[in-house]
C-alpha cells in the first residue's frame, strides 16, 4: 500500500487534487489518477496536478535552469493535457502558501510551455500567452470550422475551434436554446472529429464583454469551470464581433463563479480565484 500527501483545492469550482512530489520520485498510473479523482471511491476532482521540479521531469527538464516547478496536469480519467487555466491559480495558490516560491510574481512550467504567475485582489492572474485559430483559412471564410451535436438536440450547432495550448471548440448558443436545457452527461460531438479531442464550450452573451458558459471538459465530462475555455469563449465571441478595440477586458460567468479575460491582440491573460480547502493523506489501492 503506498499512502501519499494530497491537497484539495479549487478555482471557480473547478476542483483538482495536488499531490506533491517535489524530487519527482512518485510513478502514478492512469488508474491511481482516475481513482484520486473519483468523487465516490476516492478523494474527487476534475483533475489531478502533481507538484515537482521541473529538474526531476525528463520532458521539461531543459526549463530546470530558467522555471523550478512544473504543473504535471491530468484530467479525471487520468489522459494529460497540456495546459489548466483554473490549475495554473491554484498550483501557484500551492506553491506560495507552502513556501515553494519567494514572491508573489514568478512562472511556472506547463506542457504548453512557460506561463508567468502573478497574485491579484482575490486570486491570480496568468499569461496564458499566444491564442490561434485551429483552422484559421476556414474560419476566417465562414466564420466557423465545424459543427457540435449535443446529446438529445435535435439541430447540429457551428463552431469555431481555437487552440490556447489544449484545443477548444467554442459555440454560441443560438438566444432560443437556454445554457440550463443543455444535456452535457455525453460528450458533445465534434465534427470534423478533433485529433486529440476537444473540450466544447456554449456561450451566451449577456451584454457587453460579458459573457455566459457552460463546458464539457475533455477527460472530465461537465465541469462547473475551465480556465482555457473561459479565454476561448470570450476570444471567440470577440472575433465573431470583428474585433471591437473597446473590448478587451471580458466576464466569463461559469457555474462555479466569475473569471476574467484579457485580450491582447493574439495573446490572452486569465485572473480568478484560486483556494485551498483541505489537506490529508490518501492510500492509493494496490494494483
Ligand atoms: N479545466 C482546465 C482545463 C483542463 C484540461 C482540459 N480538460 C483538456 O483536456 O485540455 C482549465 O481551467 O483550463
Amino acid at each position: 500500500m503506498t499512502r501519499i500527501p494530497f491537497t484539495k483545492g479549487h478555482g471557480t469550482q473547478n476542483d483538482f487534487v495536488l499531490v506533491p512530489d517535489h524530487d519527482g520520485t512518485l510513478d502514478l498510473s492512469v488508474d491511481d489518477v482516475a481513482f484520486l479523482c473519483d468523487r465516490r471511491a476516492g478523494i474527487g476532482g476534475d483533475g489531478m496536478i502533481r507538484v515537482v521540479r521541473t529538474a526531476a521531469v525528463p520532458e521539461v527538464a531543459a526549463l530546470a535552469g530558467e522555471v523550478e516547478w512544473f504543473m504535471d496536469y491530468r484530467n479525471a480519467d487520468g489522459s494529460l493535457a497540456e495546459m489548466c487555466g483554473n490549475g495554473t491559480r491554484v498550483f501557484a495558490e500551492y506553491l506560495r502558501s507552502r513556501g515553494l516560491v519567494a514572491s508573489e510574481q514568478f512562472a511556472i512550467a506547463t506542457r504548453a510551455g512557460v506561463k508567468e504567475m502573478v497574485a491579484v485582489p482575490h486570486g491570480w492572474a496568468v499569461e496564458l500567452g499566444q491564442w490561434r485559430l485551429a483552422r484559421e483559412e476556414e474560419a476566417e471564410r465562414r466564420g466557423m470550422d465545424s459543427v457540435v451535436q449535443v446529446h438529445g438536440s435535435p439541430d447540429p450547432l457551428p463552431a469555431l475551434s481555437l487552440d490556447l495550448g489544449n484545443p477548444h471548440t467554442v459555440v454560441a448558443l443560438p438566444p432560443s436554446v437556454h445554457l440550463g436545457s443543455l444535456e452535457l452527461h455525453e460528450a458533445p460531438h465534434v465534427d470534423p472529429h478533433p485529433e486529440h479531442g476537444s473540450n466544447v464550450e456554449f456561450v451566451h452573451a449577456i451584454e457587453h464583454a460579458h459573457i455566459s458558459m457552460r463546458v464539457h471538459e475533455r477527460g472530465s465530462g461537465e465541469t462547473r469551470s475551465c480556465g482555457t475555455g473561459a479565454a476561448a469563449a470570450a476570444i471567440a465571441t470577440w472575433w465573431w464581433g470583428g474585433k471591437p478595440e473597446g473590448q478587451l477586458d471580458w466576464k466569463v460567468d461559469v457555474l462555479g463563479g466569475t473569471l476574467g479575460v484579457h485580450i491582447k491582440g493574439d495573446e490572452v491573460a486569465l485572473s480568478g480565484p484560486a483556494q485551498l480547502v483541505a489537506d490529508g493523506e490518501v492510500d492509493l489501492p494496490q494494483r
